[in-house]
């Protein structure tokens, strides 16, 4: 058995064991779990109403779980599953619907979008690092069409692009409830454009894309790679272009940075605003984490949120998870929160995202020290396999952990090209899926550049 159905195993018979029967079979016998990453177990669930309830009252227990389970620390994340619930409570339909289809057959691009409702301007917390996004983001769902056409977000991993569209999509239909918003990743969008070419559906394909006031798409990294899905897009692009209907697109770089995207999309991502979301400064982590631990009545002492904002200074998804299991600590332990219990609880938390004051040289003087070659060489232009690995393996740390443009990482290694570093990065990040030595080789990196 896979160590996710041992996890799923062992949650079941806790929560078996400290549920009323009814609360199981309507919470945790519906629940699916989809996927255990290092520091994420995905948990499908039937409804909106049942991940509300899953993320207030289980998630914690989930965290605490698996730390007993296996010292593993990951964060739960809890989806609504695709399919029609199995419970009494009703999607809702798509208004457009002429109530012909059934969910089941329904394609996938036809089926309504579902906001995050977590994710409003109400509860996004603006400070210098996201302020203009935050602005622009405000304007657009006031004026859709009207200004800034396409919007596009880029940044790190969890600084809230994705908050800030839904928040665009809330607003919008606060204004016009009968606005039709769509919100998919990019993936999303390849995959219904090759469903709709399977079943022989692009018509409706591009009435539905085609159709909407306001149309969001994360991740547009992901389309390098995707011809067939580019050039799609670039006509369902154009098609609301022209009908001054608003496009909000997010992607981790700008488009330019974007290997293998087209010119003409990079032209016309150009013709809007691109706004930069960078990493927020303390004050601005400490006023996210109060928010949250408001929003979830967890009671915590100014200083100790203080001192784990210190601790995280990336990635707010990070920071979030960080609170989560302070808290989760505290539950297991049975006593209040304090600093040093954060401090406890987050001792062995091994960071992913970028981590503090790590600099490029850093970097490099490890990676020459781990693999046996000098700094110059992975600055200079040899293009032997002995030396060309780790300085591949430097570009993809300084692109991972610090938080440095590519250019300035092409610089530093000996005035490279920004499309170097990129190159290098995808390199590794392809690599790392399948060779293990190389996975552990990163792993004992990130463990020194982290000590
Ligand atoms: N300014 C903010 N105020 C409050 N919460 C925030 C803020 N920024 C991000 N968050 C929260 O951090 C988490 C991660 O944000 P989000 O998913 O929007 O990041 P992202 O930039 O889209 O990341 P990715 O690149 O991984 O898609 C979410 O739970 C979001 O609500």
């Amino acid at each position: 058995m896979s160590e996710l159905n041992d996890l799923w195993a062992y949650l079941e018979k806790k929560f078996h064991d400290t549920e009323a029967p009814v609360g199981y079979s309507t919470w945790i016998a519906t629940a699916k779990p989809v996927a255990l990453t290092k520091d994420q177990l995905v948990i499908d669930v039937p409804s909106k109403l049942h991940q509300d309830y899953w993320n207030k009252r289980l998630v914690t227990k989930v965290v605490e779980g698996a730390y007993q389970f296996a010292n593993l620390e990951i964060t739960p994340v809890i989806r609504v599953a695709d399919e029609k619930p199995k419970t009494t409570t009703t999607m809702p339909k798509k208004p457009q619907s002429d109530g012909a289809d059934d969910d089941e057959q329904m394609p996938t691009f036809m089926r309504p979008t579902h906001l995050n409702n977590k994710y409003t301007f109400e509860t996004f917390v603006t400070g210098k690092g996201n302020q203009m996004a935050h602005a622009a983001a405000l304007v657009v769902s006031e004026e859709p069409g009207m200004m800034y056409n396409p919007l596009f977000f880029y940044g790190g991993v969890g600084l809230g692009k994705t908050h800030l569209m839904h928040a665009i999509g809330h607003q919008l239909l606060a204004a016009q409830p009968n606005a039709k918003v769509k919100y998919v990743t990019s993936e999303a969008f390849a995959n219904d454009f090759i469903n709709s070419i399977q079943t022989k559906q692009q018509e409706r394909f591009r009435q539905e894309y085609r159709g909407v006031d306001l149309l969001l798409v994360d991740d547009i990294q992901f389309f390098a790679d995707k011809e067939g899905t580019q050039e799609e897009f670039f006509h369902t692009f154009n098609a609301l272009y022209e009908d001054k209907k608003q496009i909000v697109l997010t992607s981790d770089r700008l488009p330019n940075e974007i290997p293998k995207l087209q010119e003409r999309l990079i032209s016309r991502f150009k013709w809007g605003l691109s706004v930069d979301i960078t990493p927020p400064d303390l004050e601005t982590r400490i006023a996210i984490l109060r928010n949250k631990a408001d929003a979830e009545r967890v009671d915590i002492p100014d200083d100790t949120l203080s001192y784990i904002a210190g601790q995280i200074d990336s990635n707010i998804r990070e920071l979030e998870g960080a609170l989560l299991r302070v808290q989760a600590y505290a539950n297991l332990k049975k006593t209040p929160i304090t600093t040093s219990l954060a401090a406890d609880a987050l001792k062995n938390l091994k960071l992913d995202g970028k981590t503090m004051g790590l600099t490029i040289t850093t970097i490099q003087n490890a990676v020459s020290k781990y693999y046996n070659v000098t700094v110059a060489d992975l600055k200079g232009k040899k293009r032997v396999k002995q030396i060309v690995y780790p300085r591949q393996i430097a570009m993809y740390l300084s692109r991972e952990m610090t938080d440095n443009s590519l250019p300035k990482i092409g610089k530093s290694f000996g005035g490279k090209d920004h499309t170097t570093v990129i190159h290098a990065h995808e390199k590794i990040g392809q690599e790392l899926k399948t060779d293990d030595q190389l996975q552990t080789d990163i792993r004992e990196l990130k463990n020194i550049l982290k000590a």
